[in-house]
């Protein structure tokens, strides 16, 4: 049998996040042919040749090109970056008047192509534009989805091992609900090293005595609005988290991880896109892993679940 592994991503707004995005895609080699697609066409092709000239330098050579809407048709991946940079001392939820029109028009375009590959949402705010491009795109529930909390665990577990020296990577667990001011870190889910994370501290109390859990999950949550302060933007951090996401549904590798995904009945929520663990494949957004949350918890779900629905009535 000959197969033809031919896959194709195309990033939609070519900005900080979008272009840093494209370069994780490339310097990963995870796809075929990678498309950037921008309302400032010349910016789209800057980066795209910007990109391509590394080629001699990369493992695998992912070519890099500016296209259009058509590209879409046979794309396997739209990752949808439009928007602009997030304004300092604002919100996410803020940015939805500025960001709607802009997806709206983003989506209808991506469908109009024939596309029927995944949508991964990044643009804010993120859970309410997943939403939006879910209804407004008509595709299965599983073929759109948002970055959702997965940037923000990754953020929690960094934290971590800042806080005790250890390696992030030896951190399990999950921050859920919305990708904004109302997520919470899910301790009942957090482990170190195989040992709830509570215990750990507990029986390492004199090495880890000024560590915090109330404190880790407050530098978690403010962690994007610092380095906006600081630089006017994030673009990093999100552009591993997107090609994390990218690999997993392009490699089928049905990890799990807390993208933005339609709750229908899940933690007792409908009708609401959040961040809560979910297993990619290549078809996008799967089942979604029921953690036992504790009561606290289950309650902050419930009210990032309110607050996001808030912000999608009226959309459509
Ligand atoms: N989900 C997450 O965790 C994160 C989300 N973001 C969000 O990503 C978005 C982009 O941020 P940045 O890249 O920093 O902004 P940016 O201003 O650097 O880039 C935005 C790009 O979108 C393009 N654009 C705007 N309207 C367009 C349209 N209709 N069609 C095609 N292209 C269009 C602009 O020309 C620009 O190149 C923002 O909404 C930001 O809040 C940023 C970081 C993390
Ligand atoms: C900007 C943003 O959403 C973040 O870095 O978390």
């Amino acid at each position: 049998m000959v197969t033809m592994n031919r896959n194709k991503v195309v990033i939609v707004g070519t900005g900080q996040v979008g272009a840093t995005a494209a370069f994780a895609i490339v310097t990963h080699g995870l796809c075929n042919e990678l498309v950037l697609i921008d309302h400032v066409a010349a910016k789209a092709a800057g980066e795209s040749h910007d990109l391509d000239d590394g080629s001699e330098f990369q493992d695998r050579h992912v070519k890099v090109r500016m296209g259009d809407y058509a590209d879409c048709s046979d794309a396997d991946i739209v990752v949808i970056t439009v928007g602009r940079k997030p304004p300092a001392n604002s919100t996410r939820l803020a940015e939805l008047g500025f960001t709607v029109g802009l997806v709206g028009d983003v989506v209808d375009h991506v469908m109009a192509s024939g596309f029927d590959g995944v949508i991964v949402m990044v643009s804010n705010p993120v859970d309410v534009m997943a939403w939006y491009a879910w209804k407004r795109s008509g595709l299965p529930r599983t073929q759109v989805l948002g970055t959702g909390t997965a940037l923000d665990t990754s953020r929690l577990k960094t934290i971590i091992g800042e806080e005790t020296g250890l390696d992030p990577r030896n951190v399990g667990g999950f921050v859920m609900g919305e990708h904004g001011d109302s997520q919470f870190a899910a301790w009942s889910t957090v482990s170190l090293g195989g040992k709830p994370f509570a215990k750990f501290l507990a029986d390492n109390r004199s090495r880890f005595a000024s560590v915090s859990t109330e404190e880790i999950e407050r530098k978690t949550r403010m962690r994007g609005n610092e380095i906006v302060a600081a630089k006017g933007g994030t673009n990093f951090g999100i552009a591993s988290t997107v090609a994390g996401i990218v690999q997993t549904i392009l490699w089928d590798e049905r990890r799990i991880v807390p993208v933005s995904t339609l709750l229908d009945g899940e933690y007792g929520e409908h009708d609401v896109f959040l961040g809560v663990p979910t297993e990619l494949r290549a078809n996008g957004a799967n089942e979604i892993v029921e953690l036992e949350l504790t009561d606290e918890e289950h309650a902050k779900l419930h009210h990032s679940a309110e607050l996001v629905r808030s912000y999608c009535e009226g959309l459509l």
